[in-house]
């Protein structure tokens, strides 16, 4: 029998995205779609706000009320296209009436409550959640996913920046005295649905931002158990984020080994597509679920290119892999 799923925070970009691959999965039942209790657009059919998903989706935006119970206990699993905060406090409400969760926020990405004060801005209140909380990076974290109740999907420039460096660190291939240069150039839509001056048409240029303070930053490094200097940028381009990644290699590392690497921990995971030669853009990952990666090297450093749609693979698609993992089914169901 079909799992029951439902999306919250389904009128914003990733919970569109989460709605259409949900209509398409030949496991999972798309049967509820929700936003926020005051919504402008509570009520109205997800396809009048996104014409694409017509005769595709046509679900009405519920709004939630005060008591959720009944919402949990109706779905088997719950994705949250929600801000951080909301998931934050949305979580242990399913959990407790055994819906399984897929957050797509980062309110249980990092098993730290000071990490959620510092970056987040918020006191965490659930540590018993954090310490159950599996990260969803779905290539590097497939067993502990396999009994999952709780899944924090990574964050987009997280999922490139790791998947691009994980099997080099895994392997001894850099030297890490020197610490990887990870400068990522993300589409718009990473900023969410809401407006906002920053993401307006006419501001939107390309700028460096939340330098040496961007959350992503101890995200990554507390994963990679790597310390990283990370610099996000914001394009003139709606989805897609391009991560240029550069680090030193320990003396006597050869290309051969660096192909060896990734072919140990990805020959097997068909969403990561690794190159032969040349190296990935966004044009080749966008409206797919895939993150591609590609290198070069030269005098004992190298740069990878990893490339990946902040929307799918840095979010919603991701997050599907994860439940797809999850309920036992080959991790690509629905998404390719
Ligand atoms: N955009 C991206 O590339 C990525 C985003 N993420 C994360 O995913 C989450 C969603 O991001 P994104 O889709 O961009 O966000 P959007 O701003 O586009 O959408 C947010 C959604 O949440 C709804 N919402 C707001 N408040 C509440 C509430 N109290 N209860 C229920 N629903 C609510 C909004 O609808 P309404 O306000 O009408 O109620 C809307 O549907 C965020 O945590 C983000 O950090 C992760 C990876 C990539
Ligand atoms: C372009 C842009 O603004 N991107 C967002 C990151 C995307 C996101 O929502 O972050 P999570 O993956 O942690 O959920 C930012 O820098 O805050």
């Amino acid at each position: 029998m079909a799992q029951k799923a439902i999306v919250i925070g389904a009128s914003g970009y990733t919970g569109a995205e989460l709605a259409r691959i949900l209509s398409h999965h030949p496991e999972f039942e798309l049967t509820g779609l929700y936003v926020s209790s005051q919504s402008a657009d509570a009520n109205k059919p997800i396809s009048a706000l996104y014409p694409q998903l017509r005769s595709i989706c046509d679900l009405p935006l519920q709004p939630l009320p005060e008591d959720l119970t009944a919402i949990a206990q109706n779905a088997d699993l719950a994705f949250f296209g929600t801000a951080h905060e909301v998931s934050h406090n949305l979580a242990p409400i399913f959990l407790k009436n055994q819906c399984k969760v897929f957050d797509l926020s980062g309110a249980y990405r990092v098993n730290s409550a000071e990490f959620y004060t510092q970056y987040y801005g918020f006191t965490h209140q659930f540590p018993e959640l954090l310490n159950r909380a599996v990260y969803g990076l779905a290539e590097w974290n497939h067993k502990q996913l396999a009994d999952a109740d709780l899944v924090a999907v990574a964050g987009c420039y997280p999922t490139v920046s790791q998947l691009s460096l994980k099997p080099l660190i895994e392997n001894n291939l850099l030297d890490l005295n020197q610490l990887p240069i990870i400068n990522a150039v993300s589409g718009v839509s990473g900023a969410g649905r809401k407006a906002s001056l920053t993401s307006s048409f006419c501001e939107v240029s390309l700028n460096a931002y939340g330098v040496f303070n961007h959350r992503h930053q101890p995200e990554i490094s507390t994963h990679l158990g790597a310390e990283v200097i990370f610099t996000p940028h914001l394009g003139n381009f709606k989805r897609g984020i391009l991560a240029t990644i550069t680090a030193k290699l320990n003396a006597g590392v050869t290309e051969q080994q660096i192909k060896a690497a990734y072919q140990q921990y990805y020959a097997n995971r068909p969403l990561v597509r690794v190159y032969e030669n040349g190296l990935p853009s966004i044009k080749a990952v966008e409206f797919t679920p895939y993150c591609d990666i590609g290198f070069a090297t030269k005098n004992g450093h190298i740069i990878i290119v990893g490339a990946e749609d902040n929307l799918l693979k840095g979010a919603a698609a991701q997050a599907v892999q994860c439940a797809n993992i999850r309920y036992g089914y080959n991790e690509t169901l629905g998404l390719i």
